[in-house]
């Protein structure tokens, strides 16, 4: 793991929530982009090295929509940039981790990712990243 890639945020309204972060953070959202795989919206800040990412359900099928039925809106995952994500995948496997997608799937923002059950992770839903080469 190289550094905290993003921290991904749960939120009913992205719109309202650009413009509540916006004012948080005191600088606007770099960019907006819908996975359609995972059923998700999402925003993205940079902050330092690191990123905020607020994410909204495009339908009530997504990870995100069955989360904030249950949880409401809040902090949802961390994410982890890493060099090698099957090299990655591969490690934590071997040390019991419970992997959710072996193989890694599209994320945002130019990104190859992974999830972890937060069963196996102290109860934190745990994102690997990747960045797509070119
Ligand atoms: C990829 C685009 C973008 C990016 O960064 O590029 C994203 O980050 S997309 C983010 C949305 N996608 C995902 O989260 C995919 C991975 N998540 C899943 O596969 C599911 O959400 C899963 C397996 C974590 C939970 O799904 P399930 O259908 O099992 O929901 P339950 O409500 O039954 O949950 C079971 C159990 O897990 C607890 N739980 C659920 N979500 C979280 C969470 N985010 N953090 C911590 N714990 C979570 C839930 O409370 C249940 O625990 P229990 O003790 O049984 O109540
Ligand atoms: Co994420």
């Amino acid at each position: 793991m190289r550094k905290i890639e993003h921290l991904g945020i749960a939120v009913s309204d992205l719109e309202a929530s650009n413009n509540l972060f916006e004012k948080l953070l005191g600088k606007a959202h770099y960019k907006e982009e819908t996975v359609e795989g995972e059923g998700v919206s999402t925003s993205f800040f940079m902050i330092g090295e690191t990123k905020i990412e607020l994410l909204e359900a495009t339908r009530d099928t997504s990870a995100i929509a069955k989360f904030i039925g249950k949880k409401g809106e809040g902090i949802h995952h961390i994410a982890f940039d890493v060099e090698d994500i099957e090299a990655e995948v591969a490690r934590l496997k071997g040390e019991g981790f419970e992997i959710l997608n072996e193989t890694p799937k599209e994320g945002a923002d130019n990104k190859l990712v992974v999830f972890l059950h937060p069963k196996s992770t102290n109860g934190v839903l745990v994102e690997l990243c990747q960045e797509k080469k070119a």
